[in-house]
């Protein structure tokens, strides 16, 4: 069993943040740990590393007690960036890892290229921006090849270049084998990333593949965009508009031969028409709309 939480309960003094929590997940997968700011999400990754202490319940990762220090040679945790050291460089932080966990010098090299993180990993991280910060987490984790990886928000402040970098290098790890569970708010990221998806909620986790409520957001362009835009009005359907001059909509408003026909019949033409999926942002506002409304 690569990850087995069985009843953990989590209290602050009364708070009671985690209400019995079970986790199984017995071949590598990519999960996705979702919920609003203060649901727990912190507290299980941390209970579950042991850096916090827990009331009741268990858990054993890569088949070993959670307190059992040599999984430190294959478990990683991403956690936030206020654990790096100001006055040390990138590539002290990534020595030091090579000291304690007995990798070789040589690694070093191999994971910034990886990271892309060549230009400043001699730099002192006081004056890394909250990106490069994040470049350096991702590079310590994945210095030990992990073959499990708990992540904490490792895409806050990422640009969409070093997102899409990060999101590659998380499949390639996934394919080699690497179990990796990642909380994280963005949605459209989780989407490209997995259907696995734990909702946290009031406490509890709601366990769910994104297959099963995956719809499609098309991202249109046409001839006459005010023209099409007045139709839409006309017929009450939903859209959005974008600066890139695009027209959204969510396929459950409208499918997409239903909009071409009436763009047609109004001789509007598309000239292009892009696609998302958009399952994990559809369920959580199915989850969370009183928070939402709130
Ligand atoms: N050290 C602490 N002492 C008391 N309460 C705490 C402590 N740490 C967290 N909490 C409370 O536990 C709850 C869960 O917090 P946690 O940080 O785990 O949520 P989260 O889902 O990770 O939030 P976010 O998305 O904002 O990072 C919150 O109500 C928070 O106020």
């Amino acid at each position: 069993m690569i990850v087995e939480v069985k009843g953990l309960k989590k209290r602050y003094k009364k708070q009671e943040v985690l209400k019995g929590i079970d986790i199984q997940v017995e071949t590598p997968q990519i999960i996705a740990l979702v919920g609003p700011n203060g649901s727990g999400k912190t507290t299980l990754l941390n209970c579950m590393t042991n850096l916090l202490f827990f009331q009741e319940g268990e858990v054993s990762l890569l088949g070993k007690k959670h307190t059992d220090t040599s999984l430190f040679y294959d478990l990683s945790y991403l956690q936030d960036n206020r654990l790096l050291y100001g006055s040390l460089t990138g590539y002290d932080h990534l020595k030091f890892i090579c000291n304690v966990q007995k990798i070789p010098i040589s690694k070093i090299k191999e994971v910034t290229k990886r990271v892309g993180m060549e230009s400043y990993v001699k730099k002192r991280v006081r004056n890394y921006s909250l990106g490069m910060k994040q470049h350096l987490l991702l590079a310590m984790v994945i210095m030990n090849e992990p073959r499990l990886l708990l992540m904490d928000e490792p895409l806050n402040g990422l640009d969409p270049t070093s997102a899409i970098n990060m999101r590659k290098i998380l499949l390639e790890l996934y394919e080699e084998g690497t179990t990796i569970i990642i909380s994280s708010h963005n949605l459209d990221e989780i989407d490209r990333l997995t259907n696995t998806i734990y909702f946290m909620k009031d406490g509890a986790l709601l366990k769910e593949s994104l297959q099963d409520f995956a719809t499609k957001r098309y991202y249109i362009q046409v001839s006459d965009r005010d023209k099409a835009i007045g139709i839409l009005k006309e017929q009450n359907i939903l859209f959005t508009e974008n600066d890139e001059g695009q027209i959204g909509f969510d396929e459950t408003e409208v499918d997409l031969q239903t909009f071409i026909n009436l763009m047609n019949e109004n001789d509007i033409m598309i000239k292009a028409v892009e696609d998302q999926k958009i399952g994990a942002e559809k369920r959580y506002r199915e989850l969370f709309e009183e928070e939402l409304s709130s």
